[in-house]
């Protein structure tokens, strides 16, 4: 049981925007898709829901394909947010769902229990225009879940929400992960990546640069971090074999190193030269991995 993208390929007249795409997603998994502007997230995930028609391969779930008749099967929501602005919340949600299968009777008490739970059950009568940007938001996320689809898309679901409300939206997609639903998902902060998702894909002009599982990931990247907070200058590590990077923090110094035996090699170096608070070794962010495949800083 897996969504399956087989060699897909999306071109645009001359251009390229999905480049020979192969991934394979189990069944109930949250799976992070990474990538620069313009590096074909969207485009795969408008190929998914049926919306674009690859140029090659195929895309299939559970080794069928899914194509636009199988819309209630999944779930999306778009990166560029798109309600009705005139249309009362109800009315809006109760049409898209009957769009996807659903009956009315079914529909109302679903959409009334998210509602209640986004803390947005007050705007069901009030038209989307006079709700603020990430109200309408939780509106449109409910749209793609209310018919419980087996595969959710989720373009950049948490952009433009304030932190409480994308602890209550992290919250509310992992409650859908465990119900079963394979979810996919972009975003450019990583770490909503590392959070959630135990599998990933950078991609990079249409190709993916880095695929696999997080840990392995961070594993094979051959370098990690050595956080110090020391009360005397530590401008001499720059210059010690096996540092590959040096950055002053707020408070203290974020060495990238090659490998563990640098880190014993700097831990003696700092005994006798005064007060050392804090000497963590930890694993590369997915932000370090990021900056060094795509080429590009998300911070
Ligand atoms: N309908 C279209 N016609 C022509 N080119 C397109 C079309 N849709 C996308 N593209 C091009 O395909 C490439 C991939 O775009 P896509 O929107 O998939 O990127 P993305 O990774 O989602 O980017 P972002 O992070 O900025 O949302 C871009 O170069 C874009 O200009």
């Amino acid at each position: 049981m897996s969504l399956e993208l087989k060699g897909v390929t999306k071109k645009f007249g001359g251009h390229t925007a999905v480049n020979n795409l192969h991934l394979e997603i189990p069944s109930g998994e949250m799976f992070g898709m990474l990538g620069s502007n313009g590096a074909g997230k969207t485009t795969t995930f408008r190929m998914i829901i049926g919306l674009l028609d690859p140029t090659k391969g195929n895309i299939l779930w559970n080794g069928k394909p899914l194509g636009y008749k199988e819309s209630h099967r999944i779930g999306y929501l778009p990166e560029e947010r798109g309600l009705y602005p005139k249309v009362k919340v109800v009315d809006q949600l109760v049409y898209l769902g009957r769009l996807r299968g659903m009956k009315k009777a079914d529909i109302i008490p679903e959409m009334r229990k998210w509602l209640k739970r986004f803390e947005v059950a007050h705007y069901e009568k009030k038209k989307v225009e006079e709700l603020s940007k990430g109200n309408q938001q939780k509106i449109q996320f409910i749209a793609s879940i209310l018919h419980r689809p087996e595969v959710l898309i989720l373009d950049e679901p948490f952009s433009g929400l304030d932190p409480v409300n994308v602890e209550m939206l992290k919250e509310a997609v992992l409650d859908i992960k465990r119900t079963g639903t394979t979810i996919v998902f972009s975003s450019h902060r990583m770490e909503h990546v590392e959070e959630l998702c135990q599998h990933l894909c950078i991609l990079q002009q249409g190709s993916p640069v880095v695929y696999g599982k997080l840990t392995e990931i961070k594993r094979s990247f051959g370098k990690m971090n050595l956080l110090i907070h020391a009360d005397f200058d530590t401008r001499y590590l720059e210059n010690v074999e096996g540092v590959v990077k040096y950055q002053p923090k707020a408070e203290g110094v974020l060495l990238q190193i090659s490998s563990e035996e640098t880190a014993h090699h700097i831990f003696s170096s700092l005994q006798g030269r005064g007060f050392v608070r804090r000497f963590s070794l930890e694993d590369p962010s997915l932000n370090d991995i990021f900056i060094e495949q795509a080429g590009k800083s998300y911070e």
